[in-house]
């Protein structure tokens, strides 16, 4: 089950950095690779982290549909791609779950495209409540040990909520935590859910976020967490972000309780815009939806899980089972998601042609989803965010043919 390439690394240390990269709205998420001076060997392994080029000058990319809406928003990522002449090639990979010697699987087909291909992007994968396999999502997490999940939330120009200039950066930690997933039965109507943090995976992770901090022109570095109740395993994590941060003079550091970060948040989320929030597995995943919801809802905010190789980009939400199947997705969370996986891999200049024109769709208004108050079925929108891509490379062409002529 575990690809063999994209098993667990240390945490590297920092070493010389060049300029951020800052042009773009949610900058590489791997700007703490991208920023490094390497060996030849090490150059070698980031330039295949970043994808694989095929012969005809195209990318590979693994693509996951995913249960409930995914098929419908992975299809306006696609229609965007092509307007964009995005340099991409999509693999299209099932992870439909089978079993392996009494063990619910992902096919070893999947491991093997993403393994070959290092970049991923992921449509939403349904987890039945209770009983049955486990989450698909934690499983992709852990067997590509994509220990960090970075979850940018940006306010949409142009679209009105109660909170204006929001732009927060959550990193979870990804492979364990809450979710690591062993559970089982002490007596009957007793059962033990255990946390599991360990010194590698958090101080992997709060490297990752204070690199990450640097990279981008954040200030300050601030971890969650509830170590006043969990005093052996948030403790822990505390201690080894206060561990971490000396090695990042130039970065503030400070600790916030989960309880009162909601609170703050919901009350005035700027005070974190210079801020990157760092904190174990369960935290990120509330509080990322619940930034979100400070932007206009899930439709908007995109992830990339990122490992020492391998990458997969998705959506922060889920397989909305409520709306699909009725064209009323909006695609824009995973758009943003594909457009964070174009930055990661070095193709600044499709990521911001894509970026421009969705933001352009979106401050128009006219053509967006129920979601943001709009009447857009997901194919319309994304048939606009296509127009605006093909407009502004025909007005470009225009411009350089009457430069050229005068
Ligand atoms: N990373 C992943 O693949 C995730 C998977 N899930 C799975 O998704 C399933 C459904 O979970 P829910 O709790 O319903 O959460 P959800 O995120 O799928 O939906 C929550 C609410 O947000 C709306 N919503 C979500 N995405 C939207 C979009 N793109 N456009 C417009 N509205 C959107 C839905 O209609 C729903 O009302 C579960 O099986 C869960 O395990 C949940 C979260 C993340
Ligand atoms: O895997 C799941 O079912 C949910 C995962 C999730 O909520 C998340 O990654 O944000
Ligand atoms: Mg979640």
């Amino acid at each position: 089950m575990l690809a063999g390439r994209c098993l667990a690394a240390t945490a590297r240390q920092t070493v010389s950095r060049q300029a951020p990269h800052t042009h773009t709205l949610f900058r590489p998420a791997c700007a703490h690779l991208q920023s490094r001076t390497y060996a030849t060997a090490e150059k070698d392994k980031v330039a295949k982290f970043k994808g694989q080029k095929g012969s005809d000058g195209k990318y590979l990319v693994s693509l996951i549909e995913g249960d409930g809406i995914g098929p419908e928003i992975s299809q306006s990522v696609k229609d965007i791609f092509s307007a964009a002449n995005a340099p991409i090639k999509w693999e299209p990979v099932d992870v439909t779950p089978r079993l392996k010697d009494g063990r619910t699987v992902i096919p070893d087909e999947a491991i093997d495209s993403i393994t070959r291909n290092y970049v991923a992007l992921k449509g939403p994968l349904a987890t039945p409540v209770g009983k049955g396999h486990v989450s698909l999502n934690l499983t992709l997490r852990r067997t590509f040990n994509l220990f960090a999940n970075v979850r940018p939330c940006k306010s949409i120009q142009g679209y009105k909520t109660p909170y204006d200039g929001v732009d927060t950066v959550l990193i979870r930690e990804n492979t364990e935590g809450e979710y690591s997933g062993i559970e089982h039965v002490v007596v009957d109507g007793v059962v033990q859910s255990i946390k599991l943090i360990t010194k590698e995976a958090s101080e992997r992770v709060l490297r990752f976020a204070f690199q990450y901090a640097q990279d981008v022109g954040k200030l300050k570095v601030r971890a969650v967490h509830k170590a006043t109740i969990m005093k052996m395993s948030d403790g822990l994590f505390l201690s080894t972000a206060r561990d971490v941060a000396k090695d990042f003079p130039n970065i503030a550091f400070d600790a916030e309780l989960l309880d009162n970060t909601c609170l703050k948040v919901v009350t005035d989320p700027t005070p974190y815009n210079d801020k990157v929030l760092v904190m174990p597995n369960l935290y990120g995943d509330i509080l990322s939806d619940m930034c979100a919801g400070l932007i206009g809802g899930l439709g908007l905010t995109p992830s990339g899980n990122i490992g020492d190789e391998c990458s997969i980009f998705e959506a922060v939400h889920g397989s909305a089972p409520d709306i699909a199947g009725k064209g009323l997705a909006n695609p824009t969370a995973l758009l943003l998601s594909s457009v964070m996986m174009l930055q990661h891999m070095g193709l600044n200049e499709y990521a911001d042609k894509i970026q421009s024109a969705i933001f352009k769709t979106l401050a128009q208004g006219k053509t967006i989803t129920g979601d943001l108050g709009g009447k857009a079925k997901t194919a319309e929108y994304a048939d606009a965010v296509s127009f605006s891509i093909l407009s502004l490379s025909l007005s470009l062409s225009l411009s350089l043919f009457l430069s050229l002529s005068l």
